[in-house]
């Protein structure tokens, strides 16, 4: 018999490296059949059994599907039971969810002092569209403080990217096994049975569901065939298996709702197997962002790390989007996010530091959504330091920040649970309300350009460049 491996060291975990390959992964030699996906009697008497994640009939650049080679096949169950588990708290139907234009934010979410897993631990803040339909998406967050022991969730409605934003997660798959840490993000896509232990004792983090498409890298386009988030530096899990007979637990959502049969063996029991539909991690540390190197401030789709499209050319049901730590260069610029509004809805998530537009308030394991159209933008504090004389010394340094957002094209209904955490910030909009008039009717360049002259001479009188202060136009 194996061993539940669930607390091995990280770096004893092997990875295969890519995105979106065909791969082939063995925990025993020659546990693959050759030549065929299912032959009559399987090496080592296992069971074959396919998932597929796009229809059978899927164009071949979409078709994603594996096959699995296990002692028993996940068929072996007993008959599913709703699990009785607060509806409003996670949910895919997104019918009777509120809307509202106004700016929110929360301040980073309670950890709970019992014990609650990841499952029991995910609420859901958000979404559109609907499951049934395989279309839109959901954002949920979980706080967890025990491991899932012997159960795993298997989710019917899409894909889940999740970003631990505080302590690490350790995550048994069908596939194998990946240690994510905050700073890492994986994808399980739909259907993939997964366990989550936690290493840290606690975990608190993020999930983007989406009930359509799967990720995919975004297209490039003039910026050629490198950057942003380089194809090897993903990491699919490799084979690994336990023939544990037990009293496991197997959670499947669908629809929002969740279900559990009971099995007498753990699901964990693929010895081989092959494909391109397989969850992956991927350290943020390695994305490569490309940004403006003389003036002016990009859209923040340059910094896409993964995007699920919608049939709309150009445009995603959600973008992962991260703001890395980096040089900010651009000379005669406003280096904060610009003032805008969106067609696109924002969801944002800070892993640590200081975001470049929010100087307070916005914390890390805290979140903020600006709904289709709702104007946002730097706070008050960002604006005034990034439009000081001395900003434009300043600036061009690094910060150790980490900040994320889940951009989509539909427009998010929230639930009731979110609109009423004990942590929404109900003051958040008075951020913006120190932003006062600067118009000035008697503005000339050449008055413009003496002011300019002048504070640069006194700043250098008072001893040259300033040192980055944080939220300082930095961004
Ligand atoms: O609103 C935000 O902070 C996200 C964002 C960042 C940016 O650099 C430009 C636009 C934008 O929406
Ligand atoms: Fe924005």
């Amino acid at each position: 018999m194996v061993t539940s491996g669930l607390e091995e060291a990280p770096e004893a975990l092997r990875y295969l490296s890519g995105f979106g390959n065909e791969a082939t992964s063995e925990a025993l030699p020659g546990a693959l059949p050759v030549g065929q996906n299912n032959p009559r009697i399987c090496p080592y008497g296992l069971y074959a059994e396919q998932l597929s994640g796009t229809a059978f009939t899927a164009p071949r650049a979409q078709n994603r599907r594996s096959w699995l080679y296990r002692i028993r096949p996940s068929v072996t169950h007993e008959p599913f039971h709703p699990l009785n588990f607060p509806a409003e708290t996670l949910t895919a139907d997104f019918s009777r969810g509120v809307v509202t234009p106004n700016q929110l934010r929360w301040r980073p979410f309670a950890i709970p002092e019992d014990k609650v897993d990841f499952v029991t631990g995910l609420f859901t803040i958000c979404g559109s569209g609907s499951a049934t339909c395989k279309d839109g998406f959901a954002i949920h967050m979980y706080t967890c403080s025990a491991s899932m022991g012997d159960s795993c969730l298997a989710n019917a409605d899409g894909d889940f990217l999740i970003v631990p934003q505080l302590g690490g997660l350790f995550i048994t798959t069908e596939f194998g096994r990946m240690h994510v840490a905050p700073g890492e993000i994986c994808v399980i896509q739909r259907g993939m049975r997964f366990s989550v232990a936690l290493p840290d004792g606690r975990s608190r983090g993020y999930v983007l569901e989406v009930f359509a498409s799967h990720f995919q890298l975004p297209d490039l386009g003039p910026i050629g065939a490198n950057g942003l988030a380089n194809p090897r530096d993903f990491q699919t899990p490799t084979a690994w298996f336990e023939d544990r007979a037990c009293s496991y637990s197997v959670v499947h959502k669908l629809e929002g709702q969740l279900f559990s049969a009971a099995q007498s063996f753990s699901p964990f029991n693929v010895v081989a197997w092959h494909g391109n539909y397989a969850p992956y991690k991927y350290d943020l540390a390695k994305y490569c962002p490309v940004n403006s190197v003389s003036f002016d401030h990009p859209d923040p789709s340059i910094f896409t790390v993964l995007t699920a499209p919608s049939a709309l050319p150009g445009t995603a049901i959600a973008d992962f989007v991260v703001f890395p730590p980096r040089w900010t260069v651009a000379q005669h610029t406003f280096r904060p996010p610009y003032y805008h509004r969106n067609v696109m809805s924002e969801f944002m998530g800070l892993i640590r530091g200081v975001y470049d537009a929010k100087a307070d308030g916005f914390l890390p394991g805290g979140a903020s959504l600006h709904s289709c159209m709702t104007p946002h933008g730097p706070d008050t504090k960002t604006f005034e330091a990034a439009t000081a004389a001395e900003a434009e010394q300043i600036g061009h340094l690094p910060r150790d920040t980490l900040a994320f957002m889940f951009e989509t094209y539909y427009t998010p209904r929230l639930t009731p649970h979110a609109l009423g955490a004990p942590n929404i910030d109900r003051n958040y909009y008075q951020c913006w309300v120190g932003l006062t008039s600067h118009f000035d009717p008697s503005w000339t360049p050449e008055k413009a350009a003496a002011a300019e002259a002048a504070a640069a001479a006194g700043s250098k009188a008072a001893g040259g460049s300033a040192t980055p202060a944080a939220g300082g136009g930095g961004g």
